[in-house]
C-alpha cells in the first residue's frame, strides 16, 4: 500500500544524490537534511511503537546516519532504545550523528531481537549483494520483530531495479524526499509494506512519477457520439476477448464502439456496433472511415496468417492504435521495425512474457528495459504486472505498484486495452496512465474474486471519482 501524495516524483539513486547536492549547494547542510530525515522517521516509529522496546539498526553510510538521529530522538521522547551498529565512518554527517548518540550500542551480531525494529542499515547506497553475518543478523532480527520500519528502503534491495540483494521485508517504509523506483517495482515493492512519504525539503524533479488519479472532464453540452471518439476493436479467433475490450471502451468514455470481425462474438451489449470483416481488405476498407479515432487490435486476435494480415493493415492505418495480446506476439522481434515509423500515436500493452518476445532482455530492471524499449520503438509501452511501468517515447514515465492482485485473472488485460483505446480516442498525452488508473480503481472497487466482466461494470464508478 502506498500512502504518498498523488503523482509523487520517483527519483533514481543518482537523481536523488543530485537533488541532495543541489540542496547542499543552496546552503542546506548534510547534517540538517539528516536531522530532518531522522525526525520524520522517528515520528513514524513513535506512532507505531506503543511503548515497546526499539532496536535501531545503523549501517555504515548515511542511512545509518539517519538511524542514529532516530535513536537519539526516540530516546529523548522516552522510548527504550538500543542501537545495533554495522561498522561506520567517523567522518561526515553520519559520523557526527553517531557521536551524538550516547545510548547503548551493540554490534549487529550481538544484538538481541526487540519488538520494534528500525532498519537503517542500507538505503540508496546498496551497491552489491548483502552477504555473510550482516545478512544473517538482519533476517534474524527482522523476523523476530513485531514491527519493522525501514528508513528510506528496506535494506538489501537495489534502489533502481527493486532487485532483491538479500534484503528483509518491512512492515512500513518511510521514503525520504521522494519515492525511489524500488518502492514501485517487484520484488522490493512487496517488501516495503506500507510506503509513507516524508518531505524533507529536497526538491525532487524527475520524468518519472507515481500513478495519480486523473482529472477527467465530463462530456461537453454539445458533445455527440463522434466527438467523444469512435473506437474500433478488431475481433479475431477468440471473439470474447475483443468483446471485453469493446465493452471496456464503451464504459471507458468512448462515444461509439465498433467491433469488426466475423461476428462470432455473440451479440454483446446492443450498444456495440458490429461490422463484418472477413479479410484484411475488408478491414482496410473499414479503416478508411476518418471518424475513427482509435483502433484496438490484439485481444484474442490469434496468431495465424489472417491475424498477421489484419495486424499489417492496422499498423499501416493512420489512426491511433492500441496493440495488445496476440498482436504483440505476432510482432515479436520485428516490433521496432514495424512500429517505429508510425505517425499516429501507438500504445503497446505487453505483460512480461509479451515484452520478452519483442525486446532483448538487455541490462537493468523492468523500469530501464521499458524506458529504453519505448524510446527505440517510438511508442508508449504499458508494461503490465503487479508493478506496471508506463513509458512514453519522450521519456515520461508513470509507475504503478498498487493494484489489486485479483487482477491476475484472464481477460483483465483485454479490458485495459479497450480502456486505453477509449482514453486515447480524442488525442491525449496521458491516455495510458488514465486507463491504468481507471483499471486499477475499478479492480479495487470490484473487491475480491471478480472476473474481467465484473471489472467493466466498475469503470463508470471509477470515472465518477475523476470528474
Ligand atoms: N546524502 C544525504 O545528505 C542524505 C541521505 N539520506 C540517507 O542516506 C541514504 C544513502 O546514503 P549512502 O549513500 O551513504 O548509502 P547507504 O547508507 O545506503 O549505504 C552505503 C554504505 O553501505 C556500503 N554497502 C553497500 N552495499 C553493501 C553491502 N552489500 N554490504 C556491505 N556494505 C555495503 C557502502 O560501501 C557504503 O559504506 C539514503 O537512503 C537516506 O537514508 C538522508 O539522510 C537524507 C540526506
Ligand atoms: N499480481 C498482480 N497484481 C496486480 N495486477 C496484476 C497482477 N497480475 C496481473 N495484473 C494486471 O492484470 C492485467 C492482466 O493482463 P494480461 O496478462 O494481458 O491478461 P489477459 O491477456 O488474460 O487479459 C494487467 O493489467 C496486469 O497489470
Ligand atoms: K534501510
Amino acid at each position: 500500500m502506498i500512502r504518498v501524495p498523488r503523482g509523487t516524483p520517483v527519483l533514481t539513486a543518482e537523481q536523488m544524490r543530485a537533488a541532495e547536492q543541489a540542496c547542499f549547494d543552496a546552503g542546506v547542510s548534510q547534517e540538517e537534511l539528516m536531522e530532518r530525515a531522522g525526525t520524520a522517521v522517528a515520528r513514524e516509529a513513535a506512532r507505531f511503537a506503543f511503548g515497546r522496546p526499539v532496536l535501531v539498526l545503523a549501517g555504515p553510510g548515511n542511512n545509518g546516519g539517519d538511524a542514529y538521529v532516530v535513536a537519539r530522538l526516540l530516546r529523548q521522547w522516552g522510548h527504550d532504545v538500543i542501537v545495533a551498529a554495522l561498522g561506520g565512518k567517523e567522518a561526515g554527517a553520519a559520523g557526527m550523528m553517531r557521536s551524538r548518540w550516547d545510548g547503548e550500542t551493540v554490534t549487529l551480531d550481538d544484538a538481541e531481537p526487540r519488538p520494534v525494529l528500525v532498519d537503517g542499515l542500507f538505503g540508496t547506497g546498496m551497491s552489491r549483494a548483502l552477504e555473510g553475518e550482516a545478512r544473517k543478523a538482519l533476517h534474524r532480527l527482522s523476523q523476530a520483530a513485531a514491527f519493522v520500519l525501514a528508513i528510506d528502503l528496506p535494506s538489501g534491495f537495489a534502489t533502481d531495479s527493486g532487485e532483491d540483494l538479500g534484503g528483509a521485508p518491512a512492515t512500513a517504509t518511510v521514503a525520504l524526499g521522494a519515492l525511489k523506483p524500488a518502492h514501485l517495482l517487484m520484488p522490493a515493492l512487496e517488501r516495503c509494506g506500507t510506503v509513507l512519504h516524508a518531505d524533507i525539503g529536497i526538491p525532487g524533479e524527475s520524468d518519472i512519477c507515481s500513478l495519480s488519479r486523473p482529472h477527467l472532464v465530463a462530456p461537453a453540452r454539445d458533445s455527440h457520439k463522434y466527438s467523444r471518439g469512435l473506437v474500433l476493436v478488431v475481433e479475431g479467433e477468440m471473439p470474447g476477448a475483443a468483446r471485453l475490450s469493446a465493452r471496456a471502451a464503451l464504459h471507458g468514455g468512448a462515444g461509439y464502439v465498433m467491433l469488426a470481425g466475423q461476428g462470432g462474438g455473440g451479440n454483446g451489449p446492443d450498444a456495440l456496433v458490429h461490422r463484418s470483416v472477413e479479410s484484411a481488405d475488408d478491414l482496410q476498407h473499414l479503416l478508411g472511415d476518418d471518424r475513427i479515432s482509435a483502433v484496438v487490435i490484439g485481444p484474442g486476435l490469434g496468431r495465424g496468417e489472417r491475424s498477421q494480415a489484419l495486424l499489417g493493415v492496422a499498423i499501416a492505418c493512420e489512426h491511433r492504435l492500441v496493440i495488445d495480446g496476440d498482436a504483440l506476439t505476432l510482432l515479436g522481434r520485428d516490433a521496432e521495425r514495424r512500429i517505429s515509423g508510425r505517425t499516429a500515436e501507438t500504445v503497446l500493452t505487453p505483460h512480461e512474457g509479451e515484452f520478452g518476445r519483442m525486446f532483448d532482455d538487455g541490462d537493468g530492471g523492468k523500469l530501464d528495459r521499458t524506458v529504453s524499449a519505448a524510446r527505440r520503438i517510438c511508442a508508449t509501452i504499458v508494461h503490465k504486472g503487479p508493478d506496471t511501468v508506463i513509458a512514453h517515447p519522450d521519456g515520461r514515465v508513470v509507475m504503478s505498484g498498487d493494484s489489486s492482485p485479483w487482477l491476475s485473472t484472464a481477460g483483465t488485460g483485454d479490458v485495459l486495452a479497450g480502456l486505453c483505446g477509449a482514453r486515447m480516442a480524442k488525442g491525449n498525452a496521458h491516455a495510458a496512465a488514465e486507463a491504468v488508473w481507471l483499471h486499477t480503481r475499478a479492480a479495487a472497487l470490484a473487491g475480491p474474486a471478480f472476473c474481467a466482466d465484473d471489472l467493466i461494470g466498475r469503470i463508470p464508478d471509477a470515472i465518477g471519482e475523476c470528474v
